[in-house]
């Protein structure tokens, strides 16, 4: 296929999305698209999305104000400038974004992550494996956007569409050949990912969390599925790679008509680790694929740590890089930031940060702790104000299955009462000694304090997250500064 060029006119745009009308002079040329009336610049499409919250169309003003050469509406608007008009714009703007940036997700190799847990471990190592066989990365996830090295901050797992084509677009003029990005449940029912084409699209695991926003699990599986639906043959060599050892792989298998690749432990899989040895420096395994068996290390620790790093094998093997340089990538990485962390001061104990914010997270590594550790595990956790309050008694049933001693604390509370998050927590609370400290901060001091040689600290839920929001703030707080003052003030400066 031609793909159009960029810097189009609102005719040509409309030309290519199905079902558009429009109104005004269709010549004016488009340079950029945005969702956000406050991000508009001189040449933009603004896209107005009907919000949860607000409507978009209420801001078309502001946007015309600042610069926007035309609206993509869903209703024609008594403004002075052109439109083009569709029925669910929500479903349509990664459309526009797409035709406006001229295609770029057409232009390199993208691999789509999804799944509750490992998306951005995943996501990560494919990067660090990609860079080692020269190639120019880009990388979109919950840790913000990167090209090459160069980072770049953002709000969401998965940006919205327009933001996701502008990225991709940027990632094409600066030469990017491989691009991946953590692809969320919100984004695939919000039609974030829509205008993306996808070489490779990758499946973690599936267990509880947003039961806030999907009504079920049904619903949770439902929205993974719609990442393999669009799979259908539009790039060549489209390939699933699955997680054989996830039940939910099964529907996402029917849901797919491309080649599909699978990864596991238990079951039978293309790529299968054996012989695993896990251990407080790291997993160790034979990866066995083809008759052909080799060794593998990665330096996090815990069986989870197997999966994901089988996910990211199977997409180098497959795409035909050299075994060696795959192992040499993951060397170089050592770990992920905020995931199974150690915070290292000198003290006679170890401090771990973990992002692990579902029960499935955080049971896989409570359970990798409770091994590597030499006497008791004490654990830190709360739970996300505003989001799957189902989760949270899960939680704590995870939390005291397998800790000595557990602090139950606030983990951004938002615009929920922490003590009230904290009243969900703790029906789920098993036998365990636990206290209760509502301010991060002291949970983490307490934590630090009462950790005697030998002893693991672990501390959940917010791994590189460098804030706390409460309300509708975000005030500044760093579980790795909390720990590490905590350790400098029981003398340990190491
Ligand atoms: C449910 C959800 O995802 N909502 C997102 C959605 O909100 P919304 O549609 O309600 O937007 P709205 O606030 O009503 O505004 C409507 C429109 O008006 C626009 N607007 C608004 C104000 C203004 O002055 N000018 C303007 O143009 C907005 O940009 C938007 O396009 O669009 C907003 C603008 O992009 C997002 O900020 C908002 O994310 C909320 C804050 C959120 O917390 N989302 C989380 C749950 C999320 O998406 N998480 C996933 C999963 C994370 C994981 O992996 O666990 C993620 O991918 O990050
Ligand atoms: N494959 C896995 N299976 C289960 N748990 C995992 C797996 N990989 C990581 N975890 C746990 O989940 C936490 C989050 O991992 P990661 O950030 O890679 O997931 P994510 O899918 O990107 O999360 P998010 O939805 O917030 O973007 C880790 O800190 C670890 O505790
Ligand atoms: N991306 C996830 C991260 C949760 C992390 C945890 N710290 C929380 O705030 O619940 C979410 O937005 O649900
Ligand atoms: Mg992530």
């Amino acid at each position: 296929m031609r793909l159009p060029e960029k810097n189009n006119t609102l005719q040509s745009i409309s030309d290519q999305i199905a079902g558009a009308t429009s109104r005004g002079n269709l010549q004016v040329g488009i340079t950029g698209a945005k969702m956000d009336s406050r991000k508009v610049i001189p040449g933009d499409i603004y896209i107005c999305i009907p919000g949860f919250h607000a409507d978009g169309h209420d801001f078309a003003e502001a946007a015309v104000k600042a610069g926007a050469a035309a609206l993509a509406v869903e209703r024609y608007l008594p403004l002075d400038v052109p439109q083009i008009k569709v029925r669910n714009i929500r479903q349509t703007a990664g459309k526009i974004a797409a035709a406006v940036f001229g295609y770029p997700s057409q232009k390199l190799e993208l691999i789509g992550v999804t799944g509750t847990n490992g998306k951005t471990t995943v996501t990560h190592l494919i990067e660090s494996i990609a860079q080692e066989n020269g190639k120019k990365t880009g990388l979109i996830g919950t840790l913000g956007s990167r090209i090459g090295n160069r980072g770049i901050p953002g709000q969401h797992t998965t940006p919205e569409s327009a933001e996701i084509q502008d990225l991709l677009n940027q990632m094409v003029e600066e030469g990017v050949n491989t691009a991946v990005m953590e692809v969320s449940s919100h984004a695939l029912d919000l039609g974030r990912i829509v205008g993306c084409r996808f070489d490779t699209a990758i499946f973690t695991n599936l267990t509880q969390d947003h039961l806030d926003y999907h009504q079920s699990m049904e619903e949770y599986l439902a929205a993974k599925g719609l990442l393999f639906a669009q799979m259908s043959g539009e790039k060549p060599g489209q390939k699933a790679i699955l997680n054989a050892d996830d039940q939910a792989s099964e529907y996402l298998m029917t849901k797919t008509s491309c080649r599909v690749v699978t990864y596991g432990i238990e079951k039978k899989a293309d790529y299968q680790a054996e012989k695993i040895v896990l251990s407080d420096k790291g997993i160790y395994f034979d990866l066995v694929y083809k008759k052909i068996r080799e060794k593998v290390f990665f330096a996090t620790p815990g069986k989870f740590s197997v999966y994901n790093v089988l996910a990211a094998y199977a997409w180098a093997l497959d795409n035909g890089y050299e075994s060696e340089k795959v192992q040499k990538a993951l060397c170089n990485l050592q770990g992920v930031p905020g995931r199974f962390q150690s915070i290292r001061k000198g003290q006679p104990f170890l401090v771990i940060i973990d992002y692990a914010h579902t029960p499935d997270g955080l049971e896989n590594v409570l359970s990798t702790a409770r091994e590597i550790t030499g006497r008791r595990l004490i654990t830190v956790f709360g739970c996300g104000g505003d989001r799957d309050r189902g989760k949270r008694p899960l939680m704590a049933e995870a939390a005291s299955g397998w800790s000595d001693y557990v602090i139950v604390t606030s983990d951004n509370p938002r615009t929920e009462d922490p003590e009230k998050i904290i009243g969900d927590i703790l029906p789920g609370m098993g036998k365990v000694d636990y206290e209760v400290i509502v301010d991060r901060r002291r949970a983490i001091h307490r934590a630090c304090t009462m950790a005697g040689e030998g002893d693991t600290v672990l501390i959940a839920g917010k791994g590189h997250e460098d804030y706390q929001i409460i309300g509708t703030s975000k005030i500044h707080f760093d579980d790795k500064e909390e720990a590490s003052a905590a350790l400098r003030s029981k003398g340990y400066a190491g």
